[in-house]
C-alpha cells in the first residue's frame, strides 16, 4: 500500500516505520547515538518511508541501510503514533534473511532481546508502548518455561 495520506490540516502524512526484528526468539534492540532528543535511548531500527515505497519496503532498505541486513517485513503490529505533526511512527515484525547486523549509520549498539529482558534498555516512549505487541512474537520468558 502506497503512503499518500495527509493530516487533518492538510499536510503531507510520512510515515516511519521501526522494524521488530526476530531471530531465534529475540528481538533487536538499537541505541540511537542521534540526534540529541533520542541519543542514547533503544529504538526499532527503521526510518521514514520515501515517496513511492511501500511500508515494507521502506523497512527492508533501512534494515539494509543502518545494519547492512537483508530482512523481510512480515506484517504490521497494532497502533501507530505521532513522532510529530506530520510524521507517523509504525512497527512492523520482520525476520532476518541473511547478515549479522552491525551498527553502520545512526546507531553504537545492538542487542537481541529475550522476552524476559524487553524491559531491560532505556526504550523511546512509542516503542515501549508496542512492547506488549513485539512480546508475543518472541520465545516465552524463561522463568514462564520454568512454572510450567
Ligand atoms: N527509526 C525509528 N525511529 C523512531 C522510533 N521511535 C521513534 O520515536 N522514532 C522517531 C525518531 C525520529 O524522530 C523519527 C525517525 O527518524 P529516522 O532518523 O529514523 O529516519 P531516517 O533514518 O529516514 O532519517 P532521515 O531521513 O531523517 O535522515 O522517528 C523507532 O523505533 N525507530
Amino acid at each position: 500500500m502506497e503512503q499518500t495520506g495527509r493530516t487533518p490540516d492538510a499536510t503531507p502524512l510520512r510515515i516511519v516505520v521501526g522494524g521488530a526484528l526476530i531471530r531465534d526468539g529475540r528481538v533487536l534492540a538499537a541505541r540511537r547515538s542521534a540526534p540529541a532528543p533520542v541519543a542514547g535511548r533503544w529504538e526499532f531500527p527503521g526510518g521514514k518511508a520515501e515517496p513511492g515505497e511501500t511500508e515494507a519496503q521502506t523497512l527492508e532498505r533501512e534494515l539494509l541501510e543502518e545494519l547492512g541486513v537483508r530482512a523481510r517485513a512480515l506484517r504490521r503490529l497494532p497502533g501507530a503514533w505521532t513522532v510529530r505533526p506530520g510524521l507517523e511512527l509504525r512497527f512492523w515484525a520482520a525476520e532476518l534473511l541473511a547478515g549479522e547486523p552491525s551498527p553502520l549509520a545512526d546507531h553504537d549498539e545492538l542487542r537481541w532481546l529475550g522476552a524476559a529482558e524487553l524491559d531491560s534498555v532505556d526504550w523511546i516512549e512509542h516503542d515501549r508502548e508496542v512492547l506488549p505487541h513485539v512480546a508475543e512474537l518472541l520465545a516465552p520468558a524463561d522463568d514462564a518455561q520454568a512454572a510450567g
